[in-house]
């Protein structure tokens, strides 16, 4: 018998692109979150009509795109729209079933930070920034949250709410006229996580295999509660890694 052996990033990546059906509309975010779209769409999902930011609607990249403005997006797109149209007529009214989104941190009720580490006007690290992830989180039907598991990036309180998750928990995002579910799944390179239906706080529903839960738990900043259904993902199919390594030039 043949062992597939895959990495931490792997197996991340490849539950990352499990959790998108075909068919589905899912706004991309550029990083991660593209690698495992693009990995969905070239496996399992073959109809997942890919939006990115720049108003490239259903992109069908042959590489991974350097940026949203990668002119492969716009080439393949079966249309390339205003970024207001993707805004306020796509995002906003509720036509994208699931925003796909990286973070440098994330917290308990999976409130996300990619502006700022530290003190906003001191900062020790400048990140990336917003882009259009505030308005992803909102307005999307739901979000998927993909990032490496460490204490600095799993942290009690993120140092900036930059896109709001399930805000300080139960009813927060009504408040706030959120309209999308906010982030249900959350994947890293340890297992996955997802809101508490009642206090939606993370709880870690899936453990990746030869990760100890006491693993997950040292890599979270907080007291992190463990479902009692806890799953084991299914390791990454010989399939499922060609074309991971085909699209990141690991092959
Ligand atoms: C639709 C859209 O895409 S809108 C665009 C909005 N922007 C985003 O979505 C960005 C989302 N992605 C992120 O925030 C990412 O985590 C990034 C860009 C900050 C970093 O991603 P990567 O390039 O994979 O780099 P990596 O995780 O190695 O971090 C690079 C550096 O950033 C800094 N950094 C990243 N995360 C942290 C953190 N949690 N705490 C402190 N420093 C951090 C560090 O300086 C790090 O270097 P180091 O590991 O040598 O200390
Ligand atoms: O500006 C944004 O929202 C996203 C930027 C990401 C990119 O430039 O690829």
């Amino acid at each position: 018998m043949t062992t597939v052996t895959w990495t931490a990033d792997e197996i991340m990546t490849v539950t990352a692109a499990r959790s998108l059906r075909d068919r589905m509309a899912c706004f991309v975010g550029i990083g991660l979150p593209s690698t495992a779209a693009n990995v969905a769409r070239r496996t399992h999902a073959p109809g997942l009509w890919m939006i990115y930011e720049s108003g490239t609607l259903g992109a069908v990249p042959d590489h991974l795109p350097l940026s949203i403005g990668d002119g492969i997006l716009a080439e393949t797109a079966d249309t390339v729209v205003s970024v207001p149209e993707v805004f306020n007529y796509w995002l906003q009214p509720g036509r994208i079933d699931v925003g796909f989104l990286g973070a440098a941190q994330i917290d308990r009720y999976a409130n996300i930070n990619t502006t700022v580490i530290g003190d906003y006007d001191a900062p020790k690290v400048r990140l990336p920034g917003a882009g259009g992830a505030p308005e992803i989180a909102a307005s999307c039907r739901e979000v998927v949250v993909i990032m490496r598991q460490s204490t600095r990036a799993f942290v009690d309180r993120v140092d900036f709410v930059t896109s709001v998750g399930h805000g300080a928990g139960p009813g927060d995002r009504e408040r706030l006229g959120l309209t999308g579910a906010g982030p249900m799944r959350v994947i890293t390179d340890l297992g996955v996580m997802e809101p508490h239906p009642e206090t939606r706080e993370l709880v870690l529903t899936g453990v990746h295999p030869g990760v100890d839960v006491a693993a997950v738990r040292a890599a979270t900043g907080w007291d992190l509660a463990v479902s009692e259904d806890l799953a084991l993902t299914p390791e990454p199919t010989t399939e499922e890694l060609a074309v991971l390594r085909e699209l990141t030039g690991s092959a």
